[in-house]
């Protein structure tokens, strides 16, 4: 009798059955469409490691602390992918402004920008922004004073939206022309849609993508004039004079379209990030008066109804404590993908190159062998734990993490402070709140506003999906 000798099969990576026709595509459309709960769902069901679908290695999602570093911490094997704009026509100033970014280099190429944006985040850099940032703040507050002292309702996200873009550009640019900084904003903004404007890539008068190309062409000039510009002002401290005269020990520089792409990316990456952030902080606040009233207690016993001293700010650990913890529970940056390079190993299941790999600070943040109660709002809870990078990563982790963590962190720190001395925020009973699937506010966070009077009171009650997110103890 022939004896029939079987190579062993490699394991199949556990996952969902793929649906007749549609296949994995309607297990990711499910990551999208509702990733706060089908994504702990697969964790909960398979295990660290899913395929999308069953025997279709391609798109995977990772989940917990040792995925994360051997997936973060390997740029090599997993790099980050321009999948998404492929259809973006590299020789236009559309193409320019998105391909050159420090987001989509990889390897030797993403060390040498980081190299060179670095200098513009470090910690004494940062502080040079301290001005600016408690100025736009402060006229924010100015111009909220009458509605607070007639107890109005204002839209959270809205405000603190344009406050963010505005010190974005201001601390980016180095612009003082508030007329100026109101059109490069509006400019930014509208040309975040592109990606959009991609799907149908008609370059004909009046559709969205020729609307696109016409703002990346302006933007492109206004840029090339303002590097121009800068070239001739080595004092200047805001983020583009300082990459602009950064070079690395070869004498290497960023190059125009390097440096228009990069002020294009730090823009889109850090303002809806801060504002979101900042919201949400303001609701959580709004929630938990107790926490809200130490925090004051720490915010008036430390500046004293002043703006912080940057010295002071350090101190502030409940502050610290409460921003680290909004972004726990409520991650704006709630899922990231890597892309493999190479056919490689991962976990014990061979990947295929090319496979899509998602991670999730979202899952990775409610693991509650990590957070004690996971869903509850607790910033008390890191005085007392301290977790890796890979364990607790709003910002990301590993070569690609956010180079603006530091940036925003201070940025927040400012705004509430100086906010919450003087007003009290406080959500009106029986208001709708949701996030959208990007952990965005939605629609926005209306909010009654008064004068600070240390009114805390038993907090409203709120209706909405938020109560799927967070687990709001309403003792008081
Ligand atoms: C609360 C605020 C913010 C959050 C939650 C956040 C989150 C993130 C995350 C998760 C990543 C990594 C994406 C990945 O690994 O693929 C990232 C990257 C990045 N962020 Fe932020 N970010 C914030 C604010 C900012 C600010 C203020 C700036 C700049 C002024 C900024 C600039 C960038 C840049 C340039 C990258 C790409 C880094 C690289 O690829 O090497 N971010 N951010």
């Amino acid at each position: 009798m022939a004896t029939v000798t079987t190579t062993p099969q490699p394991q199949m990576i556990p996952g969902p059955h793929a649906l007749p026709l549609l296949g994995w595509r309607m297990n990711l459309l499910k990551v999208y469409l509702k990733p706060f709960t089908y994504l702990p769902w697969l964790h909960r069901t398979y295990g660290n490691i899913v395929a999308l679908a069953q025997d279709h290695p391609h798109h995977i999602c990772v989940f917990g602390p040792e995925m994360n570093f051997r997936v973060l911490a390997n740029p090599d094997l997993f790099g980050t992918s321009a999948a998404p704009l492929v259809k973006l026509p590299k020789d236009t100033a559309l193409g320019r402004l998105f391909y050159h970014g420090l987001p989509l280099q990889n390897g030797e190429r993403h060390r040498q920008h980081r190299r060179l944006m670095q200098p513009a985040f470090h910690k004494k850099q940062i502080a040079q922004y301290h001005a600016d940032m408690a100025l736009l703040t402060q006229q924010m507050l100015d111009q909220w004073q009458a509605r607070a002292t007639a107890g109005a309702t204002l839209d959270v996200l809205t405000e603190i939206k344009q406050l963010t873009q505005r010190i974005a550009v201001k601390t980016l640019f180095g612009m003082d022309d508030q007329a100026e900084i109101e059109r490069i904003g509006g400019l930014l903004q509208a040309l975040k849609i592109a990606p959009l404007a991609l799907a149908l890539p008609l370059n004909v008068p009046g559709s969205p993508y020729h609307r696109v190309l016409r703002l990346a062409k302006q933007m492109e000039a206004f840029t090339h004039a303002l590097i121009t510009k800068k070239r001739l002002q080595p004092e200047a401290t805001d983020v583009l004079s300082v990459l602009v005269h950064t070079h690395d020990e070869d004498g290497a520089q960023l190059s125009d379209d390097e440096l228009m792409s990069n002020i294009f990316t730090l823009f889109v990456a850090g303002h809806e990030t801060t504002s979101h952030t900042l919201t949400w902080t303001l609701f959580l606040l709004d929630q938990h008066p107790r926490i809200c009233s130490d925090l004051l207690d720490e915010l008036e016993g430390t500046a004293h109804g002043s703006v912080p001293t940057p010295e002071q700010l350090m101190r502030l650990s409940l502050l610290d404590n409460v921003i680290k913890e909004s972004l726990r529970l409520l991650p704006p940056a709630s899922i990231g993908v890597r892309v493999t390079t190479t056919a490689c190993d991962l976990g014990g299941y061979p990947l295929p190159a090319a496979a899509s790999v998602l991670y999730s600070e979202y899952v990775t943040h409610r693991l509650p062998e990590l957070y004690e109660h996971p869903s509850c709002f607790m910033p008390a809870r890191w005085g007392t734990i301290n977790r890796t990078p890979y364990e607790y990563l709003p910002f990301s982790a590993g070569h690609h993490r956010c180079i603006g963590a530091e940036f925003a962190t201070y940025e927040m720190k400012i705004v509430l402070a100086m906010l919450l001395q003087r007003y009290r925020l406080s959500l009106i009973p029986n208001t709708k709140v949701s996030t959208n699937i990007g952990m965005r506010p939605s629609p926005g966070i209306p909010m009654q506003i008064f004068p600070q009077d240390r009114q805390f009171r038993q907090p409203p009650t709120v209706r909405g999906t938020i109560h799927r997110l967070v687990d709001i103890q309403r003792s008081w």
